[in-house]
C-alpha cells in the first residue's frame, strides 16, 4: 500500500505572516510540497476550469490539432511528451494544453492559441481568469517565500523575477482507459477511412497493417511496406458505397494518422508493451513554483529521496479548494538546495483525471544566483549564476527533443 504524505497547509490570507513563512520553510525543506488555501481562487472557478478543460479535450483530434503546440503554446496530444525518457520510451499517457503569459514578454503580439469561440464560447475567458488569479496567488506566495528565506519580502520583485514573469498554465487530461497495462496500445486502432480516397505519405518506419477480411475472426493482419517516394492510397467508405462494394475499403492499424490533408502527426515511439506507462513520468518542475489544481482523482506521487534506490513513492491527496504547491529547480538553485525541488509523477488511476498546473517562473532576463542567506562556510554556493531564460530553454529542449 502506498503511503499518503501529510503535507502542511499554508493559509495565504493569514494575518500571521511570520507563522505562515515558518511553515513554508519547514515544508519546502522537508517535502518541497505543501497545500495552499485561501489563495483567492473560488471553488466555482476551479470547477469551471475542469469543465471547460473537459470540453476541449473531448473535441475530435482534428479540431484539437488546429491549435497544435507552437512555441510552447497550444495542444500536445497523447504520448507527445516524455518527462523521463530514461524510464520509458513511450511518451507520457496524457494530453495537454498550454497557455503562456497573457501579457507577452518578448514579442509585440501574443503567441497564445485558443480553441474556436464558436465551438467553446466561454473557454478563453475562464482560462484567462484562472491564469490571472493563479498569478496573483503566486506573487503573494513569493513574498511569503522570501520571508521564509530571511530576505526582504519584495526580494523577488527587486531582482526582476516578477516583472513580466514567465507564466504557463498547463491543462492536463490523463485518460482512464490506458490504466491497465495489459491492454494493447495502437498508434491508430483498427478503422476504415470515411471518404473517397486517402493519400498517405510514410517515413519508412513500419507500422501500417491491413486486414482484408474484416468479418472473419480472428483477424489476419498484413504489413503494408513503405515505398520510397510513393503515396500509399486507400479507398474510403464513400467510394465503397459508390462502387457497390466492388472497391473495398480495408481496416487498418497504423502508427500514422492522416489529419485533414495537411497535417501529419507522428504519434511517437511506443516501445515494447511490457514497460510501465505513466500519466506523467518522474520529473521535477523547472521553474520557481508550481500551483497545481487537481480534480480529486488520485495519481500524484512524490519521492523525497531521488538518489536512494529503490525509490519510495508517496501519494499526494487532493484537498478541496486548495492548490498543491511545489518548488521548482530554479528555486532549488536560488536557495542552494535548502528548498527542495522534489521528484514527482502521476500514475494511471484507471479513471480519467484532470489537473491544471500553473508554472510561475522568473522573467527570462532575471539572473538566478544562490542566496547569501542560504550559503555558509560549511555550505558554499553549489551553482553558478544563470539567466532564467537560458536555463528554461535548455530544460524544455531536453523534454521535447525539439
Ligand atoms: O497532474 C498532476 O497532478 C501533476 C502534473 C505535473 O507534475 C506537471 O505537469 O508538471
Ligand atoms: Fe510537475
Amino acid at each position: 500500500m502506498t503511503e499518503a504524505l501529510r503535507l502542511p497547509v499554508v493559509d495565504l490570507s493569514s494575518p500571521d505572516r511570520v507563522s505562515a513563512a515558518v511553515s513554508i520553510r519547514q515544508a519546502c525543506m522537508e517535502y518541497g510540497f505543501f497545500y495552499l488555501v485561501n489563495a483567492g481562487v473560488e471553488k466555482e472557478l476551479f470547477e469551471r476550469v475542469f469543465e471547460e478543460s473537459k470540453k476541449f479535450f473531448s473535441l475530435p483530434l482534428e479540431e484539437k490539432m488546429r491549435v497544435a503546440r507552437k512555441q510552447h503554446r497550444g495542444y500536445t496530444p497523447l504520448y507527445a511528451e516524455n518527462l523521463d525518457p530514461a524510464s520509458s520510451s513511450k511518451g507520457d499517457s496524457k494530453e495537454s494544453f498550454y497557455i503562456g503569459p497573457l501579457e507577452e514578454t518578448t514579442t509585440p503580439f501574443n503567441l497564445n492559441q485558443w480553441p474556436s469561440e464558436e465551438v467553446l464560447p466561454s473557454w478563453r475567458q475562464t482560462m484567462e481568469s484562472f491564469h490571472r488569479k493563479a498569478l496573483s496567488a503566486g506573487q503573494r506566495l513569493l513574498s511569503l517565500i522570501a520571508l521564509a528565506l530571511n530576505v526582504d519580502e519584495d526580494f523577488f520583485q527587486k531582482v526582476g523575477a516578477l516583472d513580466k514573469p514567465l507564466t504557463f498554465l498547463r491543462l492536463l487530461r490523463y485518460p482512464g482507459e490506458l490504466g491497465s497495462l495489459d491492454e494493447e496500445i495502437y498508434g491508430a486502432s483498427a478503422h476504415s477511412d470515411y471518404g473517397m480516397v486517402t493519400l498517405l505519405a510514410t517515413d519508412g518506419v513500419p507500422g501500417l497493417q491491413v486486414c482484408q477480411e474484416k468479418d472473419r475472426q480472428p483477424r489476419v493482419w498484413k504489413n503494408v511496406l513503405h515505398l520510397d517516394g510513393a503515396f500509399i492510397v486507400n479507398i474510403g467508405d464513400m467510394m465503397e458505397r459508390w462502387t457497390n462494394c466492388l472497391f473495398r475499403k480495408k481496416e487498418k492499424g497504423a502508427a500514422i494518422l492522416l489529419l485533414s490533408n495537411i497535417c501529419l502527426l507522428f504519434v511517437g515511439e511506443l516501445g515494447s508493451l511490457d514497460e510501465e506507462i505513466y500519466g506523467a513520468s518522474a520529473h521535477s518542475d523547472y521553474g520557481m513554483v508550481t500551483l497545481l489544481a487537481t480534480d480529486g482523482v488520485p495519481g500524484l506521487q512524490v519521492c523525497q529521496e531521488k538518489d536512494r534506490q529503490p525509490r519510495v513513492w508517496k501519494n499526494v491527496l487532493h484537498l478541496d479548494g486548495a492548490f498543491i504547491v511545489n518548488i521548482g529547480d530554479m528555486m532549488e538553485r536560488w536557495t542552494n538546495c535548502l528548498f527542495r525541488s522534489t521528484l514527482h509523477r502521476v500514475m494511471p488511476a484507471g479513471k480519467e483525471r484532470y489537473s491544471a498546473a500553473f508554472f510561475l517562473d522568473p522573467n527570462q532576463d532575471c539572473v538566478v544566483e544562490c542566496l547569501e542567506s542560504c550559503c555558509s562556510e560549511s555550505s558554499p554556493a553549489r551553482f553558478p549564476p544563470i539567466r532564467s531564460g537560458d536555463y528554461l530553454k535548455e530544460r524544455l529542449r531536453l523534454t521535447y527533443a525539439s
